[in-house]
């Protein structure tokens, strides 16, 4: 493999990875979200080395979420990277009060979106890393995930019609981010938040993994190869699941489905679970629990007439004529 003299070994890994992975094609506009953390750092770093054997447009983002006293400066600091590395920079604060992680994940995501539209961007990549995706996994684990949730942190995922949101660094340590920043002399911006102990993710970083690691020095990777075998396990099933769902539906409307019981008998537990869980996401808008989910797998089995309790917003399951029916409250 031809590569530039200053590649060091993890620059030889993340182009195998883009290659191997097919992450980010030649030629492509790629908007890298950085936050000015150890990761994103890298990740800019890395791309911008190996931009020249892969002729991509660089660009960088940045989401000032104002909730450090520091914010500011962290935002001119990523500004002066990009500018020193001659790449188009852009960034935006928010004029709201976010109030919560998973809110200031939202607007972050639909902040870099917009950018990437109203710039030509194709892809967004972020900083995420093996390790973030082993305290995914195990933050989701303690919630109560199903194996969609413990996959954690996929390679790539649409965020809109257009554009493909990448994460390159998911078999990439967080140690082997730092001492690349170290190695190329980034200075990186300590988030103070990220002590804070009253985040669940940080208790899981800074507790339970250390913990952990007192078990087997080698969870980390363990965890983040775990979430990589579910990833494709769920993919399978949800295709699989897809199939039979096709197969076993009778009539359907906005308002009520009819589902072939005999058909969804001869399916495993594990794809009549899914078909359930499909079916009602897509009628009842929301996601379903689990013991909603069992309350309407049981009558797939279950004799004419079998009804389950009320399921959200009013839908009932009934069995009739050897179909199961789900009728949502729109039903006439
Ligand atoms: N303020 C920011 N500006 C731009 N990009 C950011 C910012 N914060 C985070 N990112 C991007 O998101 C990546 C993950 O960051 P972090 O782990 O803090 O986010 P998160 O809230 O856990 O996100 P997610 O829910 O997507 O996992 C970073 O490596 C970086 O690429």
């Amino acid at each position: 493999m031809a590569k530039c003299s200053n590649w060091s070994l993890l620059h030889a890994k993340v182009h195998r990875i883009l290659r191997s992975r097919c992450l980010l094609p030649r030629h492509q506009r790629i908007l890298v979200a950085v936050s000015g953390g150890q990761d994103s750092l890298c990740l800019a770093k890395l791309l911008l080395d190996l931009q020249p054997k892969w002729e991509w447009h660089l660009g960088i983002a940045h989401c000032n979420h104002q909730w450090r006293s520091d914010a500011a400066a962290n935002a001119t600091y990523v500004s002066q990277l990009a500018q020193w590395w001659n790449i188009p920079f852009y960034s935006e604060t928010t004029d709201c009060r976010l109030h919560s992680e998973a809110a200031a994940r939202e607007w972050r995501y639909q902040t870099l979106s917009a950018i990437a539209q109203k710039n030509n961007y194709s892809h967004i990549v972020t900083g995420h890393t093996a390790s973030d995706r082993a305290e995914t996994l195990l933050y989701n684990l303690i919630r109560g995930s199903g194996a969609d949730g413990l996959q954690a942190l996929t390679w790539h995922r649409p965020l809109t019609a257009e554009i493909i949101l990448v994460r390159p660094l998911l078999e990439i340590t967080r140690v082997e981010t730092a001492q690349f920043c170290q190695e190329m002399q980034l200075q990186v911006w300590e988030d103070s938040t990220n002590q804070n102990l009253k985040y669940a993710r940080n208790r899981i970083r800074q507790e339970l993994l250390p913990y952990l690691y007192q078990f087997n020095p080698k969870v980390e990777h363990n965890l983040a190869q775990t979430a990589e075998i579910l990833q494709a396990e769920v993919e399978y099933l949800e295709s699989e699941a897809q199939q039979l769902q096709q197969n076993a539906t009778v009539t359907t409307n906005e308002a009520t489905i009819q589902l072939n019981c005999l058909v969804l008998r001869t399916a495993p537990l594990a794809l009549q679970r899914r078909v359930i869980r499909r079916v009602l996401q897509q009628m009842l808008q929301a996601s379903p629990s689990f013991e909603h989910i069992e309350k309407v797998v049981v009558l797939i089995a279950a004799p004419n007439g079998s009804q389950s309790d009320p399921l959200p917003g009013g839908a009932i399951a009934q069995v009739k004529n050897g179909s199961l029916w789900i009728y949502t409250n729109l039903a006439p």
